[in-house]
């Protein structure tokens, strides 16, 4: 892979993002690397000073023989490098980094979800389904894990949902150089803030849902921004996926159809689901039966365009809760349009776990505990309504704690939802960050109705998870909710080990069982 000194400028300039270039005359005229850290700087490299950058960090790459700099502005330390300065580093990087790695967007079908939740379970969904439809070439860019191919070792964590553009077109490369023709990827809305997916284009594009989240100092400063951020993955789709039953759907059908004709954009829904705008549906899903393991559910065409996908058929999902009916639905429609058919989506679905979403650990004496990544209201909400009802005698018993510096709006969220549908709450530590663990569980427990909701504090997550399953009959339900797969708390800056709730979950279960 390479990169030229004219395709850079030319690339630039097209964008308008270019304000001043340099280049020296003994400049070799091809760059072999393309990085943003100068620690894997290696002969050749052009380099790309962005965010929280350190002059000295340039001081470095040149050391280790970088051939030229992008940057926002002239610096001292790059003077004898090509110096191309640029008005947006994050845009420039993104367009040169899918030039440097060729455009491995164009060999692959790009399936991508946003949303304020489901992104992930929808993902997993669409890249089993499209496992079976592509023979195992499907890659996946999921918040918890990239698959590049399909041997073991072309699967690792991630590390953000949507990786940085050069990462994110590394990968892509390795995924086409594995043989992979399709991607399903989750598309964060810090990615259109940051501008790590400019200029990409997507085959399929999904609206989940939306609902205040990620609003804060280092994410989106109002709602409207993460509304329209949300909104850029349908404007760069050349088919568009909707979930009708989305707050702000006028708006949200509005940036659909900016780019795409009504014959590119499918709306489905619940069958009798809350539509707050009267567009025409073109598929619609009803449930069947559900349990706590799981579910059945019918998905209908009702357009002529969503009939001639022939998707029309009852699917089982083996992850309860009745919101991932509708995660399953826009899967099957978004790979559906990917090219798979009844058969695929039957082979697969009922097969499909996410990790960290809905798994279980039964016990003998005690509830059943449910491990989930419910972390904001919306998510905390329904997972707790789902269970609920389908208690009978048994009390719902919810452990959660709430992040520092970060989504500071979720503690109200949790204290609501914990009112609303819980009936004992264990407050704990999620990853404090800088503040105190004891500080933010005492906000959401400003925010609980104590005449509805007994309220316990425990600051260890993990001996919190003990009480709390302790004090479970076999009626009730245990949910252990916010952390999911997380193998690490983060406190004071460093991500200290943690060895995941199912792991503590189920040695609990061991210790107490055989107590
Ligand atoms: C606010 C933001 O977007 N921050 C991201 C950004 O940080 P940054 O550009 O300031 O980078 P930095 O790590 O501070 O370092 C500055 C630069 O110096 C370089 N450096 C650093 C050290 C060195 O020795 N040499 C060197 O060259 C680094 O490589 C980097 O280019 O780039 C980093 C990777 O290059 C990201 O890890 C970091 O994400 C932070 C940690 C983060 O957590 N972001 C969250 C908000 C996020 O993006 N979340 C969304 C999901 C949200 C949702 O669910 O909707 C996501 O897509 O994951
Ligand atoms: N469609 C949905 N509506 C409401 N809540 C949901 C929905 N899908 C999943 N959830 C809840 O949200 C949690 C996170 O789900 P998932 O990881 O699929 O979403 P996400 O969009 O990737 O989340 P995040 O951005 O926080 O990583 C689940 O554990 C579940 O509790």
């Amino acid at each position: 892979m390479s990169l030229g000194i004219r395709e850079t400028i030319v690339l630039l300039k097209e964008h308008h993002l270019l304000k001043s270039v340099n280049v020296p005359d003994n400049t070799i005229d091809i760059f072999n690397q393309i990085t943003y850290n100068s620690q894997t700087v290696r002969e050749g490299a052009l380099f790309c000073c962005k965010g929280n950058f350190k002059p000295e960090y340039l001081t470095s790459a040149k050391e280790k023989g970088a051939f030229g700099y992008v940057s926002e502005s002239h610096l001292a330390e790059g003077s004898g490098l090509a110096e191309f300065i640029v008005t947006d580093i994050q845009k420039s990087m993104a367009l040169l980094g899918a030039a440097f790695y060729d455009y491995p967007q164009n060999d692959l079908f790009i399936v991508a979800f946003t949303g304020t939740k489901g992104k992930t379970t929808s993902a997993y969904f669409s890249r089993g389904i499209l496992q079976k439809s592509t023979q195992e070439k499907t890659a996946l860019f999921s918040t918890i894990d990239r698959f590049v191919g399909s041997k073991p070792d072309q699967h690792f964590k991630s590390h953000l949902t949507t990786p940085e553009s050069l990462d994110l077109f590394h990968d892509m490369r390795t995924a086409v150089n594995n043989g992979m023709t399709h991607l399903v990827m989750e598309v964060s809305s810090q990615a259109y803030k940051k501008n790590r997916v400019y200029n990409l284009k997507y085959d399929v594009g999904v609206f989940l849902n939306i609902s205040p989240d990620h609003i804060g100092a280092n994410e989106h400063p109002t709602f409207a921004d993460y509304l329209h951020c949300k909104e850029q993955l349908l404007v760069n789709s050349k088919i568009c996926v909707i979930n009708a039953e989305t707050d702000h759907l006028e708006d949200v059908y509005e940036a659909a159809k900016a780019t795409s004709q009504p014959d590119d954009i499918y709306l489905f829904a619940r069958k009798g689901g809350k539509k707050q705008v009267a567009l025409p549906l073109d598929f619609e899903f009803e449930n069947q039966s559900e349990t706590l393991h799981g579910s059945n559910f019918t998905l209908r065409s009702i357009s002529q365009k969503a009939k001639e996908l022939s998707l029309d058929n009852q699917y089982e999902l083996s992850l309860p809760g009745d919101y991932n009916e509708s995660n399953a639905a826009s899967a099957i429609i978004a790979s559906g349009l990917a090219g798979a058919g009844v058969v695929n989506v039957k082979d697969s679905l009922d097969k499909i776990l996410v990790p960290g979403r809905m798994e279980f650990v039964k016990t003998k004496n005690h509830g059943t505990v449910y491990i989930d990544y419910a972390h904001n209201y919306g998510s905390m909400k329904s997972l707790l309504a789902f269970l609920r009802k389908q208690t009978n005698a048994g009390r719902v018993i919810a452990l959660t704690g709430s992040t520092g510096n970060k989504g500071e709006s979720r503690r109200k969220g949790f204290g609501q939802a914990l009112s609303e549908e819980a009936d004992v709450a264990f407050l704990t530590a999620d990853d404090p960050a800088f503040e105190s663990p004891q500080a933010i569980a005492e906000e959401i427990d400003s925010y609980i109705d104590h005449d509805k909701v007994e309220v316990h504090f425990n600051m260890d997550r993990i001996s919190a998870i003990k009480e709390a399953i302790q004090t479970s009959t076999n009626q009730d339900i245990v949910v252990l909710a916010g952390k999911g797969e997380d193998a690490y708390q983060k406190v004071d800056g460093v991500d200290t080990p943690y060895p995941t709730d199912v792991t503590v979950a189920r040695e609990v279960v061991k210790e107490i069982e055989n107590d």
